[in-house]
């Protein structure tokens, strides 16, 4: 599986384009992460990609199919969408909620059946929700809620998760576990991933690839190559400081903000 963006532009208002140019390749099992500052256009991006607003000019394709052009596609090489965390208005319960994630593979005239349920409720215990599944939704944490929205994304059974700040209203350690079970999705369903967050470090952790956003430009590449001090400073008017951190086997990198400017 490979997903292309060539050369999309989009804009709200006629004349004025937020998106311009916009290309980059996914991969099977990569994580792409997207920073910029706000209102730059990250959600707008996401939406394009999935399809939720459509480029004005430009394209995503799906192993070489534009997925404008056929629901085909999409339906064998779904995405799943994860919303930004929003509380909700209607009280479905968390399985109920899950369920709905099936709905590209429900008919129009038909109910879930058992085997849309079973995987609901696989896509509840991968996510580690259990405990709280016949909760109603809207008497859920900003924590928990990510949780369901992420699983009723996995109950449509994505190739492409596509998350959009999974990582807002969260504490240090849910951030962590966030991270970790985005990582652990990718690893173990072969997942490809594309993540806006407003975390370098979150970045740096769990991405192959960044699409850093700017405001009249953006850069494409290897995520080590792409967030540097520099880079940063550049793109965010403040002065940081990337420092590695030995841990286990690995190196991780400390983001420390020095001053804007
Ligand atoms: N439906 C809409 N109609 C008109 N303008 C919009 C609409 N949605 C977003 N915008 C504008 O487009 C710009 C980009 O919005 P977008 O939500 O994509 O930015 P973002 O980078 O995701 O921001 P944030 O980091 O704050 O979430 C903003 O100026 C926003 O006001």
């Amino acid at each position: 599986m490979i997903l292309e963006v060539k050369h999309g532009y989009f804009g709200y208002s006629k004349g004025h384009d937020l998106l311009q140019d916009i290309c980059f390749t996914l991969r099977e099992k990569e994580i792409m992460t997207i920073l910029g500052q706000n209102g730059t256009g990250k959600t707008t991006i996401l939406k394009c990609v999935t399809g939720i607003l459509k480029w004005q000019r430009g394209q995503t394709l799906i192993n070489g199919k534009s997925i404008d052009s056929s629901r085909k596609t999409l339906k064998q090489i779904p995405i799943g969408y994860v919303p930004q965390a929003h509380p909700l208005s209607f009280p479905y319960t968390v399985r109920e909620l899950v369920t709905m994630g099936r709905a590209r593979h429900i008919g129009v005239f038909s109910v879930p059946s058992g085997k849309d349920k079973k995987i609901a409720d696989q896509a509840i215990d991968e996510v580690g929700i259990r405990s709280i599944r016949d909760k109603l939704c809207t008497q859920l944490s900003g924590g928990q809620l990510q949780l369901v929205f992420i699983a009723r994304a996995l109950a449509g059974e994505p190739r492409v998760l596509v998350l959009d700040e999974p990582e807002s209203h969260l504490d240090f350690r849910n951030q962590f576990l966030i991270i970790k079970l985005i990582m652990r999705l990718v690893r173990e369903r072969g997942l490809s991933c594309i993540i806006n967050t407003h975390y370098p470090e979150h970045a740096l952790r769990l991405s192959d690839t960044t699409l850093l956003l700017g405001q009249h430009s953006y850069m494409f590449g290897k995520t080590k190559e792409i967030i540097t001090e520099k880079r940063v400073e550049e793109y965010f008017d403040i002065n940081v400081k990337i420092l590695p951190v030995p841990y286990k086997d690995e190196e991780i990198k400390a983001f420390v903000v020095l001053d804007s400017i």
